[in-house]
């Protein structure tokens, strides 16, 4: 199980001259087990800030995170969040198996069970065939394959993406999110996705948390109900993502 729920998070950051930066101001945000939670906002409303307080990599100055049900000062099983950065962070000098093993070898997996579980989850990104290869023998759309691979690979019951398909072609993005919602199905994990494109967020989330910028606050957090798998030249998803536009 995964979830994460924020309530009343606000957080300022210091500057070297003048008052503390407020970023986000009493934030309250809720991705029930296995849902797809999206959050847009214009640059700088503090979207990433959140992600990163939900990995524990920033605290928070007010209000409560909660992971899986426990508050995050008592939660243990960080192993079972993973986070995917917009750029791949392949290690270059690792081939795609070696890069999608890392999370293994560092929680300490033996041998014959990593090199199991890397063919694996290679094979459930579409990569089988590509183990050997060096990313800079990989198209964009395979790298993004082997980061998607290197989150999958701990079998995350939270799974945190900042932006982590934007710098791929419209066509491959789209395959992208067609890989991301067959697996989250497959595995049953609950995402938390930061996006600027709100028909990415229309076609992959049950729930759009709309922030407005300076301080980041929610300004909206809007219910798509619309059957999975969703167009993204259709209609209704059209119409869904006029509305959000409407509301930043
Ligand atoms: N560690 C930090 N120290 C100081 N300021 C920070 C830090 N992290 C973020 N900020 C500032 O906080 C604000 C919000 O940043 P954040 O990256 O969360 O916004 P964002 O909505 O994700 O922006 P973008 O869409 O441009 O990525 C920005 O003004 C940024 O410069």
């Amino acid at each position: 199980m995964g979830s994460v729920r924020l309530r009343g998070v606000s957080k300022w950051f210091p500057r070297r001259e003048g008052e503390p930066l407020h970023v986000l101001q009493n934030v309250d945000l809720d991705a029930p087990d296995r849902s797809i939670v999206a959050i847009v906002g214009a640059s700088g409303s503090g979207k990433s800030t959140i992600l990163n307080i939900v990995a524990g990599l920033v605290r928070p100055d007010a209000g409560e995170v909660y992971l899986n049900g426990v508050p995050a000062e008592a939660f243990k099983d960080w192993r079972s969040m993973t986070y995917m950065f917009q750029d791949d962070r392949l290690l270059p000098w690792r081939t795609a198996a070696q890069n999608v093993s890392f999370g293994l070898e560092a929680g300490g997996v033996g041998r014959a069970e990593r090199r199991e579980r890397v063919a694996e989850t290679l094979e459930l990104v579409g990569l089988t065939g590509f183990a050997d290869a060096y990313p800079h023998e990989l198209s964009g759309g395979m790298r993004s394959r082997v980061a998607l691979a290197r989150s999958l690979v701990t079998r995350p019951s939270i799974l945190l993406m900042d932006e982590p398909f934007s710098k791929l072609d419209p066509s491959i993005r789209a395959q992208m999110h067609e890989e991301v919602l067959r697996i989250k199905e497959l595995m049953g994990m609950t995402l938390l996705f930061v996006t600027h494109d709100v028909e990415e967020a229309v076609v992959l989330a049950h729930k759009v948390v709309v922030l407005n910028p300076r301080p980041g606050r929610v300004r909206e957090t809007r219910t798509i109900d619309l059957p999975y798998p969703r167009d993204p030249l259709s209609a209704e998803v059209a119409e869904q993502a006029r509305l959000l536009r409407g509301s930043l």
